[in-house]
C-alpha cells in the first residue's frame, strides 16, 4: 500500500501484527495538530483490499436483485446474521468494473454488461483501508446466465432474491436491510428513480 504525502503527517513505523486473509498493521505516525503541537500516535489498520458492489435493477419489473448470506461479525453482535445485501466482492487484482461483473455473475447468476459507476466510498475509514466502488446495472430478471450462489469452494452459500423496489426500500425502515452499501444503493436509486425506472 502506497502512502500519499501530507505535510502534517509523517509515518514513522509500520509493524505487521497479523498477515492472513487480512493484513493487520500497527502504524506509528507523527501528526502536526491544529494547535501546532506534534504528537506521535499509533493506529491498528486492517487491510483486505478494495471492493465493488452493484445494484442490479430490472426496470420493467420494478425490482432489484439482492443476495442473502451469512455474515459472522453480525452473528457476533447477536443480530440476525443472514444479511440481505447488494452483490459485492473484493477486487482480487481486477479493476472495479471487471470485478463487479465477475461477482454479479458468481453471486446472482446475472450477466451484466453496461455497468454505471456511481461513487467510491471508504466503508469504515477509521479502521479499514477498503474503498468500495459503487455501480448500478440493468438486467432482465427473467434471463439468468447461471445459478449464482457464489463459489462453494470458497465457502460461499448465497441465496438470490428478486425483491420489488418499493419493498426493498421499505425493508430499510424495518431493519430487514441493514447493510451499509445496500442502503446507500437503494437510497441512490430512490433519488434517481425517474431515470432508473424509465
Ligand atoms: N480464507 C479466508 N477467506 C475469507 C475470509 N473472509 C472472507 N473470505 C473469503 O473471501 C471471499 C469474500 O467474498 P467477496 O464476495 O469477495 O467479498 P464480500 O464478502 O462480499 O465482501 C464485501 O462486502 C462486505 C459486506 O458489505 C464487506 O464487509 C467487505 O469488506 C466487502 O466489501 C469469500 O470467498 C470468502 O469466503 C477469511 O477470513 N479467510
Ligand atoms: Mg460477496
Amino acid at each position: 500500500m502506497s502512502t500519499q504525502h501530507d505535510p502534517r503527517v509523517r509515518i514513522v513505523g509500520r509493524r505487521t501484527l497479523w498477515k492472513g486473509f487480512a493484513h493487520l498493521e500497527e502504524v506509528t505516525f507523527e501528526q502536526q495538530m491544529s494547535d501546532g503541537a506534534t504528537v506521535t500516535l499509533k493506529r491498528e489498520i486492517h487491510d483486505h483490499g478494495n471492493a465493488a458492489t452493484i445494484l442490479l435493477v430490472d426496470a420493467r419489473r420494478q425490482s432489484v436483485i439482492l443476495v442473502r448470506q451469512l455474515r459472522v461479525p453480525v452473528l457476533l453482535q447477536g443480530d440476525p446474521a443472514y444479511l440481505i445485501e447488494a452483490a459485492a466482492g473484493l477486487l482480487d487484482g481486477d479493476t472495479p468494473e471487471e470485478a463487479i461483473c465477475r461477482e454479479a455473475l458468481e453471486e446472482t447468476g446475472y450477466h451484466v454488461q453496461d455497468v454505471i459507476h456511481l461513487f467510491d466510498v471508504y466503508m469504515s475509514p477509521g479502521a479499514l483501508t477498503e474503498r468500495t466502488s459503487f455501480f448500478v446495472g440493468h438486467i432482465d430478471a427473467t434471463e439468468k446466465r447461471g445459478d449464482g450462489g457464489g463459489l462453494a469452494h470458497e465457502g460461499e452459500d448465497i441465496e438470490v432474491l428478486e425483491i420489488p423496489f418499493d419493498e426493498a426500500v421499505a425493508m430499510i425502515a424495518t431493519g430487514e436491510i441493514c447493510d451499509a452499501k445496500t442502503i446507500m444503493l437503494l437510497q441512490w436509486a430512490q433519488l434517481n428513480r425517474q431515470q432508473l425506472f424509465a
